[in-house]
């Protein structure tokens, strides 16, 4: 049994993380999502609950081929026994999929084996990038999987964002 582990705030999920999901589907059996930073939201930089990010998730990625477990983990202060903390929280798995430098150098100073994925269209397909574009009323939809349209017009989260941010009028 190979199980990946790919972790991220997905503020929102879009599809730089859907390809980077499909990759990791071509070799791992199952695959452990982490939604970081699961305490935060309602900010600007993080609109979203964990809840509504693993209805994203969930939804985006009802076909993979590959079974998923989405696993809300909350940030701790010391980075030292954060590995262990992520651990604690999730089923085993064997290799960590990050690009985040810090992520990267916690687990592999954890002896885990860890990969870097291809960035997908990172001038666009970024969670920054397309909350800039919902607080400016610009198209961000062809970012995202339709799913993830969908949750956040059901949870009408480009207006919270908006509200948050005190751009409505
Ligand atoms: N376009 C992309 N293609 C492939 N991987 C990506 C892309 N964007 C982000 N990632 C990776 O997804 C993981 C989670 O990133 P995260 O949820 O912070 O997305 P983000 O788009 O970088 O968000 P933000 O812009 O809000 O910081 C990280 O390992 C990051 O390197
Ligand atoms: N000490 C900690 O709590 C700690 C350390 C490293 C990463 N993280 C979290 O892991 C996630 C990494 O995701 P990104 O690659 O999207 O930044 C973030 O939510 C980040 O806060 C937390």
């Amino acid at each position: 049994m190979r199980r990946g582990f790919y972790i991220g705030r997905f503020q929102p999920y879009h599809n730089g993380h859907q390809s980077v999901l499909e990759e990791i589907a071509r070799w791992a059996d199952e695959i452990v999502i982490g939604v970081g930073s699961a305490q935060l939201s309602h900010t600007p930089d993080n609109p979203f609950t964990a809840g509504e990010r693993v209805l994203m998730i969930t939804r985006a990625l009802a076909d993979l081929a590959c079974p998923i477990y989405v696993i809300p983990i909350e940030d701790i202060r010391r980075n030292a026994i954060w590995v262990a903390h992520v651990r604690s929280m999730t089923p085993p798995f064997d290799v960590v999929y990050s690009g985040n430098p810090l992520v990267m150098q916690l687990f592999a100073e954890a002896g885990m084996e860890v990969q870097s994925p291809d960035m997908y269209e990172r001038a666009t397909h970024s969670g920054r990038e397309i909350r800039r574009r919902m607080l400016c009323g610009e198209a961000w939809e062809n970012l995202v999987p339709p799913a993830v349209i969908d949750v956040i017009r059901e949870i009408r989260g480009d207006e919270r964002l908006r509200q948050i941010a005190g751009t409505d009028e």
